[in-house]
């Protein structure tokens, strides 16, 4: 712009003394600021007067441009721009008064565009001399930024303003599809335990994997708070469209266990499982795994255990339920070798309940083993039926000696349910404990049924069936059945003994199972504070149903109750079998709380 001025002053070839005053002002204008005043602002004046009058009479100005060249005032108005920019052409006018306006030469009104914006058209010629073969019809557009350092402050707060909300879609977005999937994930591992469940049952494992597996099988897509499940998870099966490594969203993956609930089988295993499930920090598996337990299972190593956990957000903490593991010699050892800062929950309840309800739980288990075979044999397969007879057998009934072998494996007892070999079959498989060596040794001289030969299923599940509590945990000379499994497990100080020879005593929790029936917030407190975990399971996520006589629990989703085979109504139990077995167990019960280092106040008659 200075330069053309320049060029418009020193190439004109007819300099006159009004020509070089004129150049001296343009030189003096250069000097100047643009923003400042100008000394000829009257000229300015005149100018813009000149172009409003060009707007309004475009050919007018053709008459009176002779008389430009006074007027006042400034300003930063782009139009003042135009106007100083058009100061040459008036020039150049006023150099060659008679000239009239060459009609291909463009004008101001020709090249100006209303716009909203200040920006301006300017005839070429107003930058520079017409030269000969110039183009007059050439227009040279001028854009007006009258605060160029707003201006560039507005750009980058919008650019930045632009990034930031694209930053916080596209996360959002990748938050939820990853959330979606963390539903659906976990809805498919709820199918999954259900339907291994359904596939089980019928029999259940000696701790009742099947029948608790499926427990609230409904509620178990209970998410961490910070998840808000979407409605329809199952519709979000694509991959994620953009990689989210540079999101930090918490991703999930399956880890081990960092509790364990080791037991004792039918004191509330399922219940503290399911109430510890509520907190947010706590994940569960569905079902119980076994690994310690059963060498099977433990052969596979810890990445087959792993795999069946669930997945977890980090800081949140991992439990698996299998209540054999309290009575399994081999287990304690190999927990530590797996982890040997896990904690341990361990919910015991008064022995003689507990007892009674392990009968109950056997007894219901037989007789729904019962019932097929005892169809079976009416039908004249034959107690043994062979394998192929087997497979000819409708699907709904199960062969023999698969419902034999789910007998057994549920029961975990082998043939000592029936009356006998205390010890159960992991102890007498292994070394036996010093209970148990007792309890073999008291149950054949008590002339226990210590059978060692396989019955067939229908005689064995009968005999469960049919023998009373009673009958099998007293001998008729009036001795208790020691050996008798509902009653070798309740003997808790022998096995805890031997957690505590693997596990210093801070590491293991004792719940008290009656307690947690009556009172569920005040035990999950304790637990919190042990699993260092904040206090969330509150009153709120309980109710008591009368018709279950249990405490249900409240999800955000609806209500849940455990299944009916948590809570059966027990048999009548001659009260003075129960009194006999509680003198029994009085002992038994003293070193169990020197132990733990409580009483637990548990009656001894
Ligand atoms: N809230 C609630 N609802 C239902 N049942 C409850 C609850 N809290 C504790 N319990 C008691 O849990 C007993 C079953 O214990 P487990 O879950 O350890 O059984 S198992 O070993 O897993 O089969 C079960 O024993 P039984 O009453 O003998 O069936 C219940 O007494």
């Amino acid at each position: 712009m200075t330069a053309a001025k320049r060029r418009a002053g020193s190439s004109s070839s007819t300099s006159t003394s009004n020509e070089q005053q004129s150049l001296q002002q343009q030189q003096q204008q250069q000097q100047q600021p643009q923003h400042l005043p100008r000394q000829d602002g009257d000229s300015q004046a005149q100018g813009h007067h000149e172009y409003q009058q060009l707007l309004q009479h475009p050919h007018h100005h053709h008459h009176h441009h002779q008389h430009y060249g006074v007027g006042g005032g400034g300003g930063n108005h782009p139009q003042q721009y135009h106007q100083q920019h058009s100061h040459p052409q008036q020039q150049q006018q006023q150099q060659h008064p008679h000239q009239h306006t060459n009609p291909h030469q463009a004008t101001l009104r020709d090249c100006s565009v209303k716009l909203p914006l200040d920006i301006l058209w300017l005839p070429k010629s107003a930058m520079r001399p017409v030269g000969p073969d110039a183009s007059h019809t050439d227009c040279i557009l001028v854009v007006g930024v009258s605060r160029p350092k707003l201006a560039v402050v507005f750009l980058t707060v919008m650019l930045i303003s632009l990034f930031l909300t694209f930053h916080v879609l596209y996360d959002s977005a990748v938050y939820n599809i990853q959330a979606a999937q963390a539903v659906h994930e976990r809805h498919r591992l709820s199918l999954a335990a259900s339907a291994s469940a359904s596939a089980l049952s019928g029999s259940s494992s000696a701790s009742g994997a099947s029948f608790s597996s499926s427990a609230f099988a409904s509620s178990s897509n209970h998410l961490p708070a910070f998840v808000k499940p979407v409605p329809s998870a199952n519709q979000i099966s694509h991959p994620m469209v953009f990689p989210s490594s540079r999101v930090h969203f918490p991703k999930t993956s399956r880890r081990l266990p960092q509790a364990l609930i080791i037991g004792v089988r039918k004191c509330g295993t399922r219940a503290l499982l399911e109430m510890l499930y509520l907190h947010p920090r706590i994940q569960k598996a569905g079902g119980e795994v076994h690994f310690f337990d059963r060498d099977e299972n433990y052969l596979k190593g810890l990445e087959w255990y792993r795999k069946k956990m669930p997945h977890s957000f980090r800081g949140q903490i991992t439990i698996e339920k299998s209540p054999s593991y309290f009575v399994s010699p081999e287990v304690p050892e190999r927990v530590r070798a797996m982890n040997a800062s896990i904690k341990l929950l361990l919910i015991v309840r008064e022995p003689v309940t507990r007892a009674i309800s392990d009968y109950t739980q056997l007894r219901s288990h037989a007789a729904t083993a019962i019932l097929p075979l005892a169809e079976r044999e009416s039908s004249g397969s034959g107690a043994f039926a062979s394998a192929s007879a087997a497979a000819a057998q409708p699907p709904k009934m199960p062969s023999q000696s698969l419902l034999y072998a789910k007998l057994q494996a549920a029961h975990g007892y082998d043939n000592a349910l029936v009356g006998g070999s205390g010890a159960g079959a992991k102890e007498t498989k292994t070394k036996l404990s010093v209970a148990g060596r007792r309890q073999a040794g008291a149950g054949a001289a008590a002339g226990g049924t210590m059978t060692t030969t396989t019955p067939s299923p229908l005689a064995s599940a009968a005999q469960m069936a049919a023998k009373s509590f009673e009958e099998l945990a007293i001998f008729p000379n009036g001795t208790v059945n020691e050996a008798y499994r509902p009653l070798s497990i309740s003997m808790y100080h022998v096995h805890l003994h031997r957690w505590l020879e693997v596990f210093p005593r801070e590491q293991l929790l004792v719940v008290n199972g009656d307690r947690l029936i009556e009172d569920p917030v005040s035990q999950l407190r304790r637990i919190e504070a042990f699993l260092g975990i904040e206090h969330r399971v509150k009153s709120e996520h309980f109710y008591f149903n009368e018709t279950k006589g249990f405490y249900c629990l409240r999800y955000d989703n609806g209500d849940r109750c455990l299944r009916e085979t948590k809570g059966r109504k027990h048999p009548h139990v001659d009260p003075v079998v129960v009194s006999r077995l509680r003198r029994f167990f009085a002992e038994y019960n003293q070193r169990f709380y020197e132990l733990v280092g409580e009483d637990l106040g548990w009656p001894e008659e």
